[in-house]
């Protein structure tokens, strides 16, 4: 990264299943290529098939090293020199029989895959994601120049125990892509900002655009630091966001207001 300050991009691409995961990729690549002088550029849960697109996930999954979406976003991250969390993909794991996963990748500048991260909470109760992927069983961050990332996936919002995890393993820059439905806008925009404020860290949350398998998205990429404060919010349509991140405030708004010092851990029950 470039100096003090990290200059974050969201990409809060549009999911249509018009387009084909092949094109939305070329998209995607281009876009990414077009953030050159970013530090980090963040794309959106599962966003070459659609988050919901249950049905397709057999179909798309690919592995997590080498797969299409992996060759044109390492190329991509090289071409624009950015740290680039492509969001994730289903990831097929061992190829070609083995189990689905959804899986973020992030590349280094050069375009070497730096660490993948696969989503713990699976989504849809006993339907979709939930039934048709493995969970993910590892806490993942990842040490940036300037700053530890803390990698969480959409669902895995509504567990603040994960992000404590992450807090504890070192996360100032917790990054969350997303592909959260409209229907439930509320709870996205409330939780982005309690984990940021809950673990004084910056929240980069970016979700899609578009509506797939018959679900709107609810857009709102969101930029939250430290305090709370919402640096920057998309709206519904597909948008590139942009906010400047200081790492130090971190370190400054937990030790100026230090209630992470005050956490009172290992409580026996009361019988
Ligand atoms: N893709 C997801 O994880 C969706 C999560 C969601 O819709 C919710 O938590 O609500």
């Amino acid at each position: 990264m470039g100096g003090v300050q990290v200059r974050a991009t969201l990409l809060q691409i549009e999911v249509d299943p018009a387009e084909t995961a092949a094109d939305r990729r070329r998209r995607a690549a281009a876009l990414v290529r077009a953030q050159a002088g970013a530090d980090l550029v963040v794309l959106p849960e599962l966003w070459p098939v659609g988050a919901f697109a249950a049905d397709d996930f057999a179909k798309e999954a690919e592995r997590a090293g080498d797969g299409p979406t992996a060759e044109a976003m390492s190329a991509a991250a090289r071409d624009a020199g950015v740290w680039l969390h492509a969001g994730s993909v289903v990831e097929r794991d061992p190829w070609p029989d083995g189990q689905l996963y959804n899986t973020s990748l992030l590349f280094a500048p050069d375009g070497a895959l730096h660490t993948t991260y696969r989503k713990i909470h699976r989504f849809g109760f006993d339907r979709g994601e939930a039934v048709l992927m493995a969970g993910g069983s590892h806490i993942v961050t990842a040490a940036l120049p300037h700053a530890v990332l803390g990698l969480a996936t959409c669902y895995d919002l509504r567990f603040p125990e994960l992000f404590r995890g992450l807090l504890d393993a070192g996360a100032g820059i917790l990054v969350v892509p997303a592909g959260w439905p409209a229907r439930r806008l509320a709870h996205w925009r409330v939780l982005v900002q309690a984990r940021a404020i809950e673990n004084q860290a910056y929240v980069l949350a970016c979700g899609t655009a578009g509506t797939h398998a018959g679900v709107p998205q609810a857009g709102h990429s969101m930029v939250v630091d430290p305090w709370g404060t919402v640096l920057a919010e998309a709206g519904p349509g597909e948008e590139v966001l942009t906010a400047t991140l200081d790492p130090d405030l971190v370190t400054s708004t937990r030790s100026d207001f230090p209630v992470l010092r005050d956490r009172v851990l290992g409580l026996p029950p009361v019988s």
